[in-house]
């Protein structure tokens, strides 16, 4: 018996449009079939948690309770060495509540401007939670990780977030220049979710 029952419908407790297309790309011919929370009018959760699992959950339990279906969610960010960590959890309020990806990436470039090239090494992370409704006690819970190296300056089009700064050191690029495929195939979100797709459908 599969933990999800084939063909139902799985709420994506997330509003950022990068992830909905990666998710999308990286779920198209699977079993699992997911709609953006946007479509039920699901309103955004406070991010409370001092973990990726902990917003993760928060995330996924209220996309659930709003919509009556199961939820996955999606909690990511970026760590750097030279920051000791930071910005992680808080990636996408690095240059304040609502702030742009452009904005938190130009914080990151100038927080890190006296930083010696040995310590912009950093890494992407992603939690992934699946909970079957808004109560259940044993969420199913993916990680990856992504390692690579701050930029000093933007480079590529591709992807959203901090991409156009983060150098892939086995492809001698920024993952902003990597085609969507490639960037799926490495990626952090990429390496959660291929676990979550494995536990949802054994
Ligand atoms: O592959 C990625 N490539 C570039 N940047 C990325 C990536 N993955 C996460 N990130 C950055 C974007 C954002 O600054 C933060 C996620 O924050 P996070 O709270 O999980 O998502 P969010 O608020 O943008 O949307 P939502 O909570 O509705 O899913 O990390
Ligand atoms: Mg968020």
């Amino acid at each position: 018996m599969s933990r999800s029952h084939r063909g139902e419908q799985i709420v994506l407790a997330s509003n950022n449009a990068g992830k909905l297309r990666e998710i999308g790309q990286l779920l198209a011919g699977a079993q699992i079939r997911i709609r953006p929370q946007g479509d039920f009018g699901v309103p955004e959760a406070e991010e409370t948690g001092l973990t990726f699992v902990e917003n993760a959950i928060i995330k996924a339990r209220n996309a659930s309770a709003h919509s009556g279906l199961a939820a996955i969610a999606d909690d990511s960010g970026i760590e750097v060495d030279a920051l000791r960590g930071a910005p992680g959890i808080y990636s996408a309020r690095y240059a304040g509540a609502g702030a742009s990806d452009e904005e938190n990436l130009r914080k990151l470039l100038s927080d890190l401007a006296e930083a010696p090239e040995a310590e912009r090494t950093g890494r992407f992370q992603c939690v992934l939670v699946y909970l079957r409704h808004p109560e259940d006690p044993t969420p199913l819970i993916c990680q990856g990780t992504w390692e690579g190296r701050i930029l000093t300056t933007p480079r590529g089009t591709n992807g959203f977030g901090y991409d156009p700064i983060f150098f892939v050191p086995t492809h001698g690029c920024s993952s902003a220049e990597l085609d969507p495929e490639t960037k799926n195939s490495l990626s952090h979100r990429g390496q959660a979710l291929r676990q979550l797709q494995r536990l949802l459908e054994s």
